[in-house]
């Protein structure tokens, strides 16, 4: 299939604030806001962003856990909206979640085996010998003893239950897993485990991931590219080692400026965005971020700027350091790049390797 597994378009979700009853506009909450972007089978895309930025949003929108105010969510260029339930169905089975909370989102009454398997068991019967044998193998993909799927949640580490959610996202075989903070409430050395669990499975499975986390030295070990989000916006998108060596928007910046150095050589600037993250309710005018922007202009203040292509493949939308004078007469769109930035992704897992001891 030519083209990319996964296109988002233009998505915005808005959640209303009240009812509005005799009141002819309501107040929204402006959570996600025409965001773009495209995943290519087998790659990593991250969503990283302050809290509040909309990251969840993204999920569960992609997941069609909730309807978006507008935008189109294709797989393999198909429109999820328009699917009906038979397609629907053969669609759930191609996109799985990981979430951030691996107790809580695993029903305590159930076996590890029966949690694992319950998701093909939605699709088809089994029989026990059929059960044993898909859970045994599952729990050995995820680097578990099949021992252990007569376990509940309860007798298991946090490391162990994550692995769990993990084995029951890979039961039907999906070619996209979007990963919710799925590491983030892991001990630092768990998280490690977890993150070389994934890209192992990438390798041998091929399976692409949406991975949305706040945390960079996550972000920069497992990624492909890196969507920074600001306030429900994409203000920047680009591969991986690229947005790390050389952050171009100011916020973008900041945050990797601001995250704390695992390499003791990188010096750690002192954090430059000052101010709170404004409220998604009533945005400022603009650019969102120009309260807070060392750089701001008066432009910034009065127009939203459009992500425009960069030489390097990249997109960012910053009046000052990306205006739009320079863009050619296509307008860009997060995520779209040239097979060869697709087909030349530096390697994460072999660097991510490099610095574990
Ligand atoms: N169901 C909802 N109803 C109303 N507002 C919501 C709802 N879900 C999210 N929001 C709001 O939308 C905005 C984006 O939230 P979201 O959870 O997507 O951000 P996030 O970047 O994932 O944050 P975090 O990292 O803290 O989870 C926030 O202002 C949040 O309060």
């Amino acid at each position: 299939m030519n083209g990319p597994l996964l296109k988002v378009e233009n998505l915005t979700k808005h959640y209303p604030l009240g009812t509005g009853f005799l009141k002819k506009t309501i107040p929204v909450i402006r959570a996600v806001e025409d965001v773009s972007f495209s995943v290519e089978a087998g790659e990593t895309l991250c969503i990283v962003g302050e809290s509040g930025c909309g990251k969840s949003t993204v999920a569960r929108l992609l997941m069609r856990l909730v309807e978006p105010t507008g935008g189109r969510v294709l797989i393999d260029g198909t429109d999820i909206a328009g699917l009906k339930k038979h397609a629907l169905h053969a669609w759930r089975r191609r996109m799985q979640m990981v979430f951030q909370d691996p107790y809580s989102s695993l029903n305590p009454r159930l076996t590890a085996g029966q949690i694992i398997t319950e998701p093909v068991e939605n699709f088809e019967r089994l029989s026990r010998k059929q059960r044993n044998a898909l859970a045994a193998d599952l729990l050995q993909k995820v680097g578990m003893s099949p021992e252990m799927m007569h376990r509940l949640p309860s007798e298991l580490s946090g490391g162990q239950r994550q692995r769990l959610g993990i084995a029951r996202a890979l039961a039907l075989q999906p070619s996209l897993i979007i990963a919710d903070e799925a590491v983030s409430a892991l001990d630092v050395s768990v998280q490690a485990q977890i993150l070389n669990l994934l890209l192992d499975l990438q390798q041998q499975l091929g399976i692409a991931f949406v991975f949305i986390s706040h945390d960079l030295s996550v972000v920069e070990h497992i990624g492909h590219r890196v969507a920074v989000m600001y306030l429900g916006r994409i203000v920047e998108l680009a591969q991986c080692e690229a947005l790390f060596a050389k952050p171009v928007h100011p916020y973008t910046e900041a945050l990797i400026a601001a995250a704390p150095v695992p390499d003791p050589t990188r010096a750690r600037l002192e954090a430059p965005v000052e101010g709170e993250v404004p409220s998604p309710i009533n945005p400022p005018s603009g650019c969102a971020f120009h309260p807070r922007c060392p750089l701001a202009v008066e432009r910034c203040r009065m127009e939203v700027p459009p992500l425009v292509p960069m030489a390097d493949g990249r997109v960012v939308a910053c009046h000052v350091r990306a205006p739009a004078t320079d863009v050619p007469a296509q307008p860009a769109e997060a995520g779209d790049h040239s097979p060869d930035q697709v087909a030349q992704p530096h390697d994460p897992v072999q660097r991510y390797r490099k610095t574990q001891v």
